[in-house]
């Protein structure tokens, strides 16, 4: 059985209560397809600490990391991920788009007009429910 990659992804959320979503590359795996930003959780570091690590090198900003929203598995047919997707705010800097195609904020009621990558949908669900629920 393939070995499950560890991924961490950051839903960054503004002072508009906006959330931050980037459209992979041409040149990534699953062109394309909106995500969280993030990446691969090399062994031994702690999901935030990874997290934390990819925004500073695919977006060039610091990040705060807080809760993890939700975390679970998804299989995809050639390999299989598990998700860790954390809350986190920027600390310094501004997002730039070095390896993706595009950088959006989109108020959480609108995350279901992109085409996510399949593994994020029940995030997405998750973050659209939340956040826009009457509390
Ligand atoms: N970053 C991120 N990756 C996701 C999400 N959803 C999802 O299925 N993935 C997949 C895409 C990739 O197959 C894998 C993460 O790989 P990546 O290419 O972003 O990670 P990385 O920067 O460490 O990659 P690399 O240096 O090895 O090329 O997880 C998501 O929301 N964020």
């Amino acid at each position: 059985m393939e070995k499950t990659i560890e991924v961490a992804a950051a839903c960054i959320e503004n002072d508009n209560h906006e959330i931050l979503c980037a459209l992979r590359s041409l040149k990534m795996s699953m062109p394309n397809k909106w995500e969280f930003p993030g990446g691969k959780i090399k062994k031994g570091e702690a999901a935030h600490e990874a997290l934390q690590r990819e925004i500073l090198e695919e977006l060039d900003c610091k990040i705060t990391t807080d809760e993890i929203i939700c975390e679970y598995t998804h299989e995809y047919d050639t390999f299989t991920i598990h998700l860790h997707v954390i809350k986190a705010a920027i600390k310094e800097g501004t997002p730039k788009a070095t390896e993706h195609a595009k950088l959006v904020w989109l108020a959480p009621e609108h995350l279901d007009s992109l085409i996510w990558a399949a593994a994020d949908i029940p995030a997405v669900k998750k973050i659209m429910k939340t956040k826009t629920s009457p509390s």
